[in-house]
């Protein structure tokens, strides 16, 4: 059955009907080979066998409290309650800092560490952790690996969490089919972008990181601001299709800043929240009449959305203040409530009004009823691909990566190389002899402190790469073992690379100990030098995610191994406590040099 409200996009055509029982009908996605479908339509499926398998969502009295760096602790969320059903695309909407992302965290057992939640979050009338899979998440911020083309992107990440027994041609259509939905054929073939490289545009972005979770088809989606930085045209486009998905029996929950008429009327349900209160819950249609009835009509010609944020919003109240003095006259003849009080009252006015409304009463009532009913326990929706497939799938991604970023690693066997000509030069032919002890050590010290320091220059790469490993792991594509896995297989060439160019160059140009197995052991010493620097910066970069604090604390511990390496001061020279036992031992520049001279 074809509805009426059918929306078409780049020549598709999005089947857009209600789904019956929960369940429902599906976007029709052509180019889907029958098999395809059949296994795209696999869980709607087990539905038929196991029973509805549709998500139903509902939180009661539900409060967040965060305890801040002073000790003093915060209401960031007070007392919601609500639901969310398959079919439905529910909008979180208030101002900038209301607590739309809290509540999506909160939903989605996300929150921070130092938040304490209570009340009670059912799906399908049972408690469930929806963490690691279950759910879907849409970040803020689209992690993306730059370097891969759309298409890339989304068939690494069908070879990540299909089936390994379903076909390479079956994942390929599902591929063409989701790219086909979320309308990115136009710019399949152009790689993401990154600083060095011009990609797609961030409506694009957005579009790739909802393609990649809706690829398994989970029953339940959060997006935390699917249309922020988007024009309008791409944030109708989007919300379009995240309407489309939960016409298609999904849960669809959003939290959306500001949107404009045409993105205001795709919303089923909304949400409006003002300093972690519910101002509105209900019918998005119903909530114009509702702020009617509160007194605060929508004015003729005003988007009714920026009429209800601007009620909401008490950052007006500044704005107001700051535009007295000149606004004076307008706002004495003004008929706008908003005119008259502050939006402090405006918001105080509207949460009482919610409490005792009828939509306050029908949102009770129906979460009453919908937790009673205990439906099927959804089963983590993360990979289905073996742990060798994901490790297999990461180490070609990660080395495929590798080998296109110039930042990675190209760049640095080019300063490797030079420096270690350098080294080569100032200590050309030293030789083995007794007088050359000296000039020896510091070459050896140089080589194995100065030249692996250089592999922090990598670290901006491995934040990046913990960025996506943070986003996928949330979602249950794959596990810590995979990825670390996989990031070392794949950087080995690379490194192997580079420790043998620079090692080979500095050996024979400095006339180290002569013979083979003395030169493989140099050159085997210096990879494995390298490797312990860049995985202590690949573990502080899963601590601290930012560039400059990381660098800092890399060269930090650096500065410490290589001052109790044993060539500022001499092994038996080094304090005992602490310096010798244990700090020299830990020190792989210690071992480095012990052995090489
Ligand atoms: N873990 C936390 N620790 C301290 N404060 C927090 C924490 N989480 C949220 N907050 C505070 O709670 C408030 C709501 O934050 P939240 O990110 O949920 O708002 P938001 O509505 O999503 O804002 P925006 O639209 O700007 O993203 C903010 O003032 C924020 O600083």
């Amino acid at each position: 059955m074809r509805n009426s409200e059918a929306p078409t996009h780049g020549g598709m055509e999005i089947e857009a009907t209600r789904p019956s029982a929960g369940n429902g009908s599906t976007i029709t996605l052509p180019g889907l080979s029958p098999l395809s479908e059949t296994l795209w339509r696999e869980k709607a499926n087990t539905a038929e066998i196991i029973g509805d398998v549709s998500a139903r969502l509902t939180w009661k009295d539900l409060t967040v409290m965060v305890t801040l760096s002073n000790g003093e602790t915060q209401n960031v969320l007070e007392g919601l309650t609500g639901y969310a059903e398959p079919g439905t695309f529910t909008a979180l909407m208030g101002p900038s800092g209301s607590g739309k992302s809290t509540l999506l965290d909160a939903l989605s057992s996300r929150l921070a560490a130092n938040a304490f939640l209570s009340g009670t979050i059912l799906l399908n009338g049972r408690k469930a952790k929806l963490s690691f899979g279950t759910a879907a998440y849409v970040t803020q911020d689209d992690n993306l690996i730059g370097t891969l083309t759309v298409r890339e992107t989304i068939s690494y990440s069908a070879r990540l969490r299909l089936p390994d027994n379903m076909p390479w041609a079956d994942k390929r259509a599902l591929v063409e089919s989701t790219i086909v939905a979320m309308g990115l054929q136009d710019c399949a073939d152009t790689v993401i972008g990154n600083w060095h490289l011009r990609g797609i545009s961030g409506g694009e972005k957005r579009r790739v990181s909802i393609a990649l979770e809706i690829l398994m088809r989970p029953r339940l989606l959060f997006l935390d601001e699917p249309t922020s930085g988007l024009d309008s045209a791409s944030a109708f486009f989007v919300t379009q299709t995240l309407r489309a998905l939960a016409r298609d029996g999904r849960t669809v929950i959003a939290s959306i800043h500001q949107p404009s008429s045409e993105v205001f009327e795709l919303f089923d349900q909304l949400y409006l929240l003002s300093s972690g209160k519910t101002v509105y819950f209900g019918q998005a249609s119903e909530a114009y009449e509702f702020f009617a009835q509160a007194g605060f009509p929508c004015p003729a010609l005003r988007n009714p959305s920026d009429h209800f944020l601007r009620c909401i919003n008490s950052d007006f109240d500044k704005v107001k203040a700051t535009l007295k003095g000149s606004m004076k006259l307008r706002f004495e003849g003004s008929d706008d409530p908003l005119d008259r009080i502050t939006t402090a009252e405006a918001i105080r006015t509207l949460i009482d009004f919610y409490r005792t409304s009828q939509h306050s009463y029908a949102a009770r009532q129906k979460v009453d009823e919908i937790s009673k009913v205990k439906g099927t326990v959804l089963e983590a929706g993360g990979s289905e691909a073996s742990f060798l497939m994901q490790s297999y799938t990461l180490t070609k991604r990660s080395f495929i990566n590798m080998s296109r970023d110039f930042g990675y690693y190209w760049l640095r066997l080019v300063i490797y190389i030079v420096v270690t000509v350098c080294i080569g030069t100032i200590y050309l032919n030293v030789g083995t002899g007794y007088n050359s002890i000296l000039a020896r050590g510091s070459c050896a010290s140089f080589v194995f402190g100065f030249v692996t320091f250089m592999s922090i220059g990598g670290f901006p790469s491995f934040v990046e790469d913990m960025k996506v490993f943070q986003r996928e792991r949330l979602n249950g594509h794959y596990g810590v073992t995979s990825f670390v896995i996989s990031n070392t297989l794949s950087a080995m060439p690379f490194l192997i690379l580079i420790t043998f160019l620079s090692g080979t160059i500095c050996y024979f140009m400095v006339r180290l100990h002569p013979g083979f197995w003395h030169y493989l052991f140099f050159v085997l010493c210096l990879y494995a030098s390298v490797t312990v620097v860049e995985s202590l910066m690949m573990a502080i970069a899963s601590i601290v995610p930012n560039f400059l604090m990381g660098i800092i604390i890399g060269a930090g511990i650096q500065g410490i191994f290589m001052l109790v390496s044993g060539y500022f001061r001499l092994p038996h020279d080094i304090p005992k406590p602490v310096w010798r036992y244990p700090m020299s031992y830990i020190s792989f520049h210690f071992w480095a040099l012990q052995v090489n001279i």
